[in-house]
This record gives structure tokens, C-alpha cells and sequence, in this order.
């Protein structure tokens, strides 16, 4: 084992003057292109994660490489192609937004905070990304999820991949880690303005559907908060909508394999729902914060797909959080309580900031 060389050190120096505190905003990551082969690569590495398939090894290697990355890449790249944009994969279009926008929305909060993202699986990963941080002066570094809600299956699965980083770093910086912020204010009140702007503009549907992803049921026995924090935050938005029981249902997408995932399933409870007579239907994905192959392709054309052909008639999808000014304002928030006690005015680099406050004065309203 050899750790990474330091830069050379005076006794006696001033702290490199070029000392910041940085954020890096962790993502799941998605394919680079939409083929099969780039699928192949994406899907290997996610579905090798210990953390994501829990199914000892030797025999999930035979199913892995004997049959589904025989199979998936191609399926799954078709499903891409439907999604991606002339920017690329959407996941990864948002995601890069949000942290320039972070950047800024700190910026004009007065927290001159660098804030970079990372891939958990593809690219830019999350040790590249610390490694240019480090290379960068970054002395204290938030970890922050993109995950609302904790899931060893992808909160955790980012952490290993800081701490595998810090494994072989010499001067690991300081860091902190955000485990869940399901029950946040700001995160329930920008996903309500969500709703209600949707509301404003198209009516309200007879229900609202809320559908988080879904992960194995056994995890929830295993006491994974998974379920519990998304039920919290299904609660607290139908709250702040005003919504009864009767007018919301929180469901599960999604899944993966044979074995029993978190119930209800979404398509089969929209499927029901149509031959129970509902004509209309909202749908928000809460646990997404920025639209993916999972919102766009999954729910906005496969399900809506199935609703119509069970009888329903409007089916209207609600777009994730993305660049909402409320969301970003929200993180600003957030991060700023995690970065407490940390300096975040070391490096104020007027040029840097104004810059940062003009991209988030482009991107949307910087308040
Ligand atoms: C195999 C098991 C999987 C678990 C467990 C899982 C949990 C999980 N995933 C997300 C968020 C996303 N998943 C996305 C895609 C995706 N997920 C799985 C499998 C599991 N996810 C696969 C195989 C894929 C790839 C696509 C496919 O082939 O079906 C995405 C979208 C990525 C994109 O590029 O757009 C997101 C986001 C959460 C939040 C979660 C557990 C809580
Ligand atoms: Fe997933
Ligand atoms: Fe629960």
C-alpha cells in the first residue's frame, strides 16, 4: 500500500492560502452514450456494487456476466436513446446544473463554497473528483448525496466510494457526510410548489400518485430507513397540500429481478386505478431530484403507457425538482447549516463569485 505524495511542506508556513471548503454533490451516474456497449460498462459497475445486489458473490457473478449483461445493455440503451438530449443523459444535464447553481445560490448567500459533482458509476467519479478537489486546495469537503432519502443501496454505496478514496490519500481533508434530508423543509416545499405549479397550470387530477424508486423488500427487514423516510415524505408533502388520505397514494418503481421489492408497485397500482374507475392522474417521483432515465422513460411513457391502456384517461406527469429556484434555495439552505463552523469565505475570489452569482441569475432566481 503506498499513499498519494503531498505537495512539499515549510514548518512554520501560513495555511496554503488557496485553502477552501468545497461541496461535492454525489450522484448515481449514468451511461456516457446510449449503446449498448457504453450500457455494458455502466451497468457492470452498478450492478458489482456489493451495496446495490446483495446476493453472494460467486453466484451473482453467473447471472451477472452469464445473462444479464448479455441481455440488459441493449434492452436498457434503447430505453436511453428515448431520453437523451443533445447535452447528454438528463441525469447528468441536471445534476451538473444544480451544482453551478448551488455554487451561486451559496455565492449571493455569502458562502464562497466551490461546488463540483461526481458519478457514483461513470464519470466524472467521485475519487476523481476529490482528487481534483484536493489538487485544487479543497481543505474541507461536504459530502452530499443527491438522495433525499438514506438507502444503503445508494447513500451508503456513496460513502464507500469517499472512503475507499480517503483509503489512499496521506492528508485526507476534513469531511462531512449528509445522510438523508427526506423530511427537510425547504426539500418538501419545493417539491409542493412542484405540485402546485403543475396544479395551476393543468387542474388537479383525481389523485396524486407519488412514486419513489423501489429497492428489496428484505432491506426494509434488514432496517434499512429506506421505506420509513420516503412514507415521512410522502406524509409531509401530502400535508403541505392539503391533501386527505383518500387523494394520494405512494408507491414503488422500478423493479429489478424476481425477488419481492417495496409495495405497492407503481404500474400495477395505476393499471388498478384505471379499472377502478379513475379517468385522471397526477404523478410526482419525490425521491428523484432531477429527472433520469427512471422519471423520464419509466413513468412518463411506459406508465402513463399503461394507465391509458387500462382505461385511464389523463395522465400527467410532474417534472422532478431539476433547476427549481425553490430546490436550489432549499440546498443553498441546507448546506450551509452542514457547513456550520467551517470557514467559507477563505478563498473569496471576487472574479470567481460574481461569475458564479451571474450563472445562477441565468439558471433562475437567484433568492
Ligand atoms: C439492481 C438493483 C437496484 C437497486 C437496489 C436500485 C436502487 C436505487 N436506484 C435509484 C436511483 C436510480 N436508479 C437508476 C437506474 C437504474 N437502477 C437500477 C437498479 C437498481 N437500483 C438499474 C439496473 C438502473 C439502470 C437502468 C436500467 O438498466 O434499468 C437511475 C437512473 C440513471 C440514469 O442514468 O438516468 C436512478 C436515478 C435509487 C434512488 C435507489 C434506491 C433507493
Ligand atoms: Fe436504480
Ligand atoms: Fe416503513
Amino acid at each position: 500500500m503506498s499513499f498519494a505524495p503531498e505537495p512539499p511542506f515549510s514548518h512554520g508556513a501560513p495555511p496554503a492560502a488557496s485553502s477552501t471548503t468545497a461541496i461535492l454533490l454525489c450522484n448515481l451516474g449514468t451511461p456516457d452514450e446510449p449503446t449498448a456497449p457504453a450500457l455494458r460498462r455502466y451497468l457492470a459497475e452498478f450492478l458489482s456494487d456489493p451495496r446495490v445486489v446483495e446476493i453472494p458473490k460467486p453466484i451473482w457473478w453467473l447471472i451477472l456476466h452469464g445473462i444479464i449483461l448479455r441481455i440488459r445493455p441493449k434492452k436498457s440503451a434503447a430505453k436511453y436513446a428515448s431520453i437523451w438530449t443533445r447535452e447528454g443523459s438528463p441525469l447528468k444535464v441536471w445534476t451538473q446544473k444544480q451544482a453551478v447553481m448551488l455554487r451561486g445560490y451559496l455565492g449571493v448567500r455569502g458562502h464562497a463554497v466551490e461546488v463540483r459533482y461526481a458519478m457514483r458509476y461513470g464519470q466524472p467519479s467521485i475519487a476523481s473528483q476529490l482528487d481534483q478537489l484536493k489538487a485544487d486546495g479543497a481543505t474541507r469537503i461536504l459530502i452530499l448525496p443527491a438522495y433525499p432519502q438514506y438507502s444503503g443501496t445508494t447513500t451508503a454505496s456513496v460513502f464507500d466510494a469517499v472512503y475507499s478514496w480517503a483509503a489512499r490519500i496521506r492528508r485526507i481533508p476534513e469531511l462531512r457526510f449528509v445522510n438523508h434530508y427526506h423530511d427537510a423543509p425547504g426539500y418538501i416545499e419545493a417539491l409542493a410548489e412542484k405540485v402546485r405549479t403543475h396544479w395551476r397550470h393543468s387542474g388537479q387530477a383525481e389523485q396524486l400518485l407519488m412514486s419513489f424508486h423501489g429497492v428489496p423488500e428484505r432491506t426494509l427487514k434488514l432496517g434499512d430507513p429506506y421505506h420509513c423516510e420516503c412514507q415521512k415524505t410522502a406524509r409531509l408533502l401530502a400535508e403541505k397540500l392539503g391533501l386527505q388520505k383518500d387523494r394520494y397514494k405512494v408507491t414503488f418503481q422500478s423493479r429489478f429481478g424476481k425477488a419481492k421489492w417495496l409495495q405497492p408497485y407503481t404500474e400495477p397500482m395505476l393499471i388498478q386505478m384505471a379499472q377502478a374507475g379513475v379517468k385522471s392522474v397526477d404523478v410526482v417521483c419525490p425521491g428523484f431530484t432531477g429527472d433520469c432515465l427512471e422519471t423520464l422513460q419509466e413513468i412518463a411513457m411506459e406508465a402513463r403507457h399503461a394507465f391509458l391502456q387500462a382505461g385511464g384517461r389523463e395522465f400527467r406527469y410532474i417534472e422532478c425538482l431539476n433547476d427549481s429556484p425553490q430546490w436550489l434555495a432549499a440546498l443553498a439552505d441546507f448546506s450551509a447549516q452542514q457547513l456550520a463552523g467551517w470557514p467559507t469565505q477563505a478563498a473569496v475570489d471576487p472574479a470567481a463569485l460574481a461569475a458564479s452569482r451571474t450563472a445562477a441569475l441565468t439558471l433562475g432566481a437567484a433568492q
